[in-house]
């Protein structure tokens, strides 16, 4: 997808693989920038995300962030295929940076507690296919394509990648993608649930943003709540433990927790009487 609208972008942070753009009002815009191969990404660019998905989570003027792709031929085509898994030669590193996978990429959009939406022009095969399906919306391009070819290229996503798809779409559909690696349009991806809206290419980016600007509109802890509690039956204890952690933020406001705090402090025993949970 190619940044067109007239929302005013800051570029930010040194990046190879990928670009991170933020507006003014709180939404991060993270393109892959690999046009050359169909946005594939090598380690550094699995590297990359993870580093901006983590930057995103931390700031606290970012409330929304957006997932796309340089061009419109595609949003990503999985794992760049002349580059070995873990393989960093061929690539100037940077001194900061540490390894990461796509894996911790699609965990980076799981956890960050802000609603992450993908943009999808293009292709979106494979690990790409993956990448917008962990996002927590999805918008296609009319022209967008998705599938999965790992049975055929010798690769397969256990983890997200068919589990996640299968809770989305449903079992069958889910075994069909994997199984058969057909391709399927945006208009398919619409029905099957896959995506929630299409737009024509050139609305694309607008619509994220018009998208991004409506979610601002909205509480932020709620909707972090709303991402937790969903996310934490498939994210299995993890997803339980972010879920949790969330009911503690809001715990430690009450003020049982603050004289369970000044009890320990001043020395002596905790009174809890004629206290309400949540008061
Ligand atoms: C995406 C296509 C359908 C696009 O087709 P088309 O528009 O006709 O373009 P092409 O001419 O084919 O490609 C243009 C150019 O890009 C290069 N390229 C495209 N895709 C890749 C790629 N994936 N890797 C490397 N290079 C790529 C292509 O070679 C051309 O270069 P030229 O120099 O111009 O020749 C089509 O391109 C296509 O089908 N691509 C391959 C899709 C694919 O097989 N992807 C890999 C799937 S496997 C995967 O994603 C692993 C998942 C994974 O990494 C993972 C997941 C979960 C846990 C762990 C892991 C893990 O770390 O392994």
């Amino acid at each position: 997808m190619n940044a067109q609208s007239d929302t005013a972008w800051t570029a930010q942070g040194d990046f190879t693989d990928i670009s991170y753009r933020t507006t003014s009002d709180g939404i991060a815009l993270i393109t892959i920038e690999r046009p050359e191969k169909r946005n594939a990404f090598r380690p550094l660019t699995s590297a990359e995300l993870a580093h901006a998905f983590a930057r995103a989570r931390h700031d606290r003027n970012v409330r929304v962030v957006l997932l796309t792709g340089r061009g419109d031929a595609a949003f990503c085509a999985g794992a760049d295929l002349s580059v070995r898994a873990g393989d960093r030669a061929g690539t100037d590193w940077p001194e900061h940076l540490s390894p990461a996978s796509v894996s911790d990429v699609q965990l980076a959009i799981r956890r960050i507690e802000k609603p992450v939406i993908a943009l999808v022009s293009g292709f979106a095969i494979g690990g790409g296919q993956v990448l917008h399906q962990v996002c927590d919306l999805s918008i296609a391009a009319e022209h967008a394509q998705f599938g999965q070819v790992g049975p055929r290229v010798g690769s397969f996503d256990g983890g997200y990648g068919i589990n996640l798809l299968a809770k989305q779409i449903g079992h069958k559909r889910a075994k069909e993608i994997w199984f058969l690696c057909r391709r399927y349009t945006a208009r398919n991806a619409l029905e099957w649930g896959l995506v929630n809206a299409v737009v024509p290419a050139e609305e694309l980016l607008d619509t994220g943003v018009a998208w991004a600007r409506e979610l601002l509109q909205m509480s932020p802890a709620a909707l972090r709540l709303l991402k937790s509690s969903v996310n934490a039956e498939e994210d299995g204890l993890a997803g339980v433990a972010q879920l949790a952690d969330d009911s503690c933020q809001l715990y430690y406001g009450t003020s049982e927790a603050a004289e369970g705090a000044a009890a320990f402090l001043e020395r002596r025993a905790p009174d809890f009487t004629g206290v309400h949970a949540f008061d």
